[in-house]
């Protein structure tokens, strides 16, 4: 055979055997590629799967966050007062919105709104954990009233404090929700559940000064959820309830006119935490005005005794005398003493079942029609003889045994107002207010209940402030 041929011959065999192995190939990278196509679609089938299983798992636990509510929050840092009420929220959003539903649910919600004597109100208490909101719905328990209360039990201050709080009311029969009032959905299903005839909206972000560094938290509760908790009540609640909620002194702010009348101006707040309470009187006003519902704002004056806000000057006072540690007073720039027009618990208690009990009905249905102008009132809670600071201190050195370490300085610009007084003669006349206690009586009955509360030894001087231990069983000098 000549070479050339067999050459060819040669190459055509090489030509057969690659042309072979590439067949080979393409029949593996084709077996490679079903095997691909398989897999990705087990794959695609997993993820969807598992998205499906995380979209329920996020449906259990968080209904409320699905539905029309909202939460906002500052982006505290953590181990902030801020980031632990971001934390206690969150928890809240879980605990209410993991356990409310149900015909169980709704049963209690019913037995503990429901009024036990003839004519009683059926009153949805909000911040019923709080201070104000612990006393108002143990009197109005007191007195034959159906209270059901909601708190979301945020750490602004010890969440122990509130929790005993919530203990001895439901030790009344009074039961109180963990639940946020930015929960839309939570508030509609109460509404659906019980008929309140009466709101007393307590639930809001405290503190003058604590507003410079959580501002978002005080538009989360006095503006958000003010907006929510009247959003309902108009819209949802059948028949509407009449609405008494808490503003504040504060909506005085620069006011120089004294006592402070509410016929006074409104429009200078000193700080964020006034400017929101103003923000509510004006969302009430036209929550009132297109729906038609009976509101009533009741602007409190430094509020004080038994079962008290930690935070509040007169009770942080009073652990740092026990505890030893110095006291910041603050004076005004002209070296005056600051003073407050300090108003007992058992007076401001009084206040509010009288404004709710004066409330008039709202005019308005869930339709949006409404019969006609509904009331809309404001009113002055206070005890009309202020006090300097250094006084309230002068009482406590002598309850407590103990003088205080004192450190005065000029008042810091941070939303304080010299001085606060009010004129209480609208609530006298509407209502029959009439503030009963010195403040040196009130906070005779503070300290009884701190060193009980505590387990102090005023005598010895054996006390650690700040340490929170089991709480004696006592009554509140609001239901005794
Ligand atoms: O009526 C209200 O609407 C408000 O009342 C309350 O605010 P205030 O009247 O500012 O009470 P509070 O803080 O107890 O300070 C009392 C006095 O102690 C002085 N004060 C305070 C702190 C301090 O370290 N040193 C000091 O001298 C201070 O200068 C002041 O003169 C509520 O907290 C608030 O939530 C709101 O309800």
């Amino acid at each position: 055979m000549p070479a050339g041929v067999v050459d060819a011959a040669a190459k055509g065999v090489r030509l057969e055997r690659h042309a072979a192995g590439a067949a080979v190939l393409l029949r593996r990278a084709s077996g490679a590629k079903q095997l691909v196509s398989a897999s990705s679609h087990l794959l695609f089938r997993a993820t969807v799967l598992a998205t499906l299983a995380l979209v329920v798992l996020f449906a259990v636990h968080y209904p409320s966050l699905l539905s029309r509510s909202f939460s906002l929050s500052a982006a505290p840092s953590s181990g902030s007062p801020s980031a632990a009420r971001s934390r206690s929220s969150h928890r809240s959003l879980l605990g209410s919105g993991a356990s409310y539903g149900g015909a169980a649910w709704e049963r209690e919600v019913r037995r503990s709104a429901t009024p036990r004597r003839d004519g009683g109100l059926s009153v949805l208490v909000t911040g019923a954990a709080g201070f104000v909101g612990a006393h108002c719905s143990l009197a109005l328990r007191g007195r034959g009233d159906g209270v059901l209360g909601l708190d979301n039990f945020n750490a602004y201050y010890d969440p122990a404090l509130k929790r005993a709080r919530q203990r001895l009311l439901a030790s009344r029969g009074v039961v109180v929700l963990d639940a946020d009032i930015n929960d839309a959905a939570l508030l509609e299903r109460l509404f659906a559940a019980a008929s309140f005839t009466h709101v007393l909206h307590l639930a809001a972000q405290a503190g003058v000064r604590y507003a410079m560094q959580a501002p978002q938290t005080y538009v989360a509760s006095n503006v958000a959820g003010l907006v929510s908790l009247f959003e309902v009540a108009a819209k949802h609640a059948d028949p509407q309830p009449a609405i008494v909620w808490a503003s504040s002194s504060s909506v005085y702010g620069l006011n120089t006119d004294a006592p402070f009348s509410e016929e006074h101006r409104t429009d200078r707040p000193a700080s964020l935490y006034a400017a929101t309470k103003k923000a509510g009187e004006a969302i009430a006003h036209a929550y009132n005005h297109i729906y038609g519902l009976s509101i009533t704002g009741l602007r409190f004056f430094t509020v004080y005794g038994p079962w008290g806000r930690p935070d509040m000057a007169y009770f942080s006072f009073a652990r740092s005398i026990v505890a030893g540690e110095p006291i910041t007073l603050f004076r005004t720039a002209d070296g005056a003493d600051a003073r407050r027009d300090f108003t007992y618990i058992d007076d401001i208690v009084k206040g509010c079942l009288g404004a709710l009990d004066t409330a008039g009905k709202s005019t308005g249905s869930k339709s949006g029609k409404k019969r006609g102008p509904a009331p809309l009132r404001v009113y002055n809670l206070g005890n009309t003889s202020p006090v300097p600071v250094t006084r309230m201190v002068a009482i406590l050195e002598k309850l407590l045994g103990k003088k205080a370490n004192k450190r005065v300085v000029t008042m810091p610009s941070n939303g304080d107002v010299p001085f606060t007084h009010a004129n209480v003669t609208h609530a006298a006349r509407d209502f029959g207010y009439r503030p009963a206690t010195s403040l040196e009586a009130g906070l005779r009955h503070f300290v009884d209940w701190f060193v009980q509360y505590y387990k102090l030894d005023i005598k010895g001087s054996n006390v650690l402030a700040g340490k929170t231990t089991k709480r004696k069983s006592m009554a509140m000098s609001a239901a005794s």
